[in-house]
């Protein structure tokens, strides 16, 4: 198996837009700037690990082929999220010619979001001012935090959390370069903790492959400390039972043996509801009762109280609707 000393993300970051999976209708729109040689400013946004970084990237190889490096600079915004990181590096890179007879150069600002207002305001200015040289890619988790004047001055595209397929697609990927074998169910797994970010699918496939080249569903979810999907349910299904001492035994199983954070764990109950066929009554409370204890937890409250509590709630109100 091939050194665990280098990160699987980046080894295999797609160099092109083909090779990116899922996110197909803004892969095509993007490789139609590639053909007509135009592009205008552009806002990312999406969560975390859809591929964001990794289509301006490919954008930039394709759009000026050999020249791409000289002509395309990555920044991360929250590293300096003042005005100082817009009059410095940002102007300083947009304001010089590109370079091998490009036209334009494009700058990509990650995490755009956490630029304060008034360096936005000045990053507004400067991609007025230099809009002849240079082209801004902006991305962001959250659009709603990019002041309008920016948004109206760019071509948006909203990036979707990966589905299990385009995951399974990825994964299977480099589990065959990295000769690895992969059950069905470990890439079900992988897809289901990583919630169709492939940062997290990817890096739970080399987590578990420094135990093991034979991967199976149940390594995924012990080195990722997540929960089985059926756990979940049998949690769940003793609370709606009316079994307080079964599900806390349960529980407790989760949390102290298999070392399952309680965040994780309100997180999976929350996610394994909204899926559910149940009862609506007894379902909005549940997801009600679970909105109070991650806000009491996020606040400071014992954590395995606020557990406990949990389950008591869920099972006063399953005994409520009987
Ligand atoms: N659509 C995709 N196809 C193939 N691999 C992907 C895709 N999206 C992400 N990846 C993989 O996940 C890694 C992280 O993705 P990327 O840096 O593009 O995420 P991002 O959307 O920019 O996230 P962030 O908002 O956290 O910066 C990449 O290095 C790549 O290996």
């Amino acid at each position: 198996m091939e050194g665990n000393s280098t990160i699987w993300i980046e080894k295999y970051r797609p160099q092109t837009l083909e090779d990116m999976v899922g996110q197909e209708e803004i892969v095509e729109r993007l490789r139609s700037y590639v053909r007509s040689g135009s592009l205008p400013h552009l806002l990312f946004t999406g969560p975390a690990g859809v591929g964001k970084t990794t289509a301006a990237v490919a954008l930039a190889r394709e759009f000026f082929g050999e020249t791409w490096q000289m002509n395309f600079r990555e920044l991360n915004a929250s590293d300096e999220r003042g005005i100082d990181v817009v009059r410095n590096q940002i102007k300083q890179f947009a304001r010089t010619s590109p370079l091998g007879g490009a036209t334009f150069k494009v700058l990509f600002l990650d995490e755009a979001d956490a630029l304060t207002p008034d360096a936005q305001a000045a990053l507004r200015r400067t991609m007025e001012n230099y809009a002849q040289t240079c082209r801004f890619i902006l991305s962001c988790n959250y659009s709603s935090k990019i002041i309008d004047p920016i948004q109206s001055r760019c071509a948006i595209y909203r990036f979707k959390g990966l589905d299990e397929a385009a995951v399974a697609e990825q994964v299977r990927r480099v589990a065959a370069a990295e000769e690895i074998s992969l059950t069905d169910d470990a890439v079900h797994a992988i897809a289901y903790i990583a919630e169709g970010d492939m940062r997290k699918a990817l890096n739970a496939l080399q987590g578990a492959a420094i135990l093991s080249d034979r991967i199976d569903a149940r390594m995924i979810y012990e080195t990722t400390s997540t929960a089985k999907p059926e756990e979940i349910a049998d949690l769940l299904g003793l609370c709606t039972k009316g079994d307080f001492t079964g599900a806390q035994g349960a529980l407790r199983h989760l949390l102290r043996n298999r070392g399952i954070a309680p965040g994780e764990l309100i997180n999976q109950c929350f996610r394994a509801l909204t899926s559910y066929q149940m009862d609506t009554a007894l379902k909005v409370a549940y997801i009600d009762h679970i909105g109070e204890a991650d806000f009491r937890i996020s606040e400071g409250a014992d954590a395995e109280i606020q557990m406990d509590a949990l389950i008591a709630l869920f099972v006063l109100s399953a005994q409520k609707q009987a």
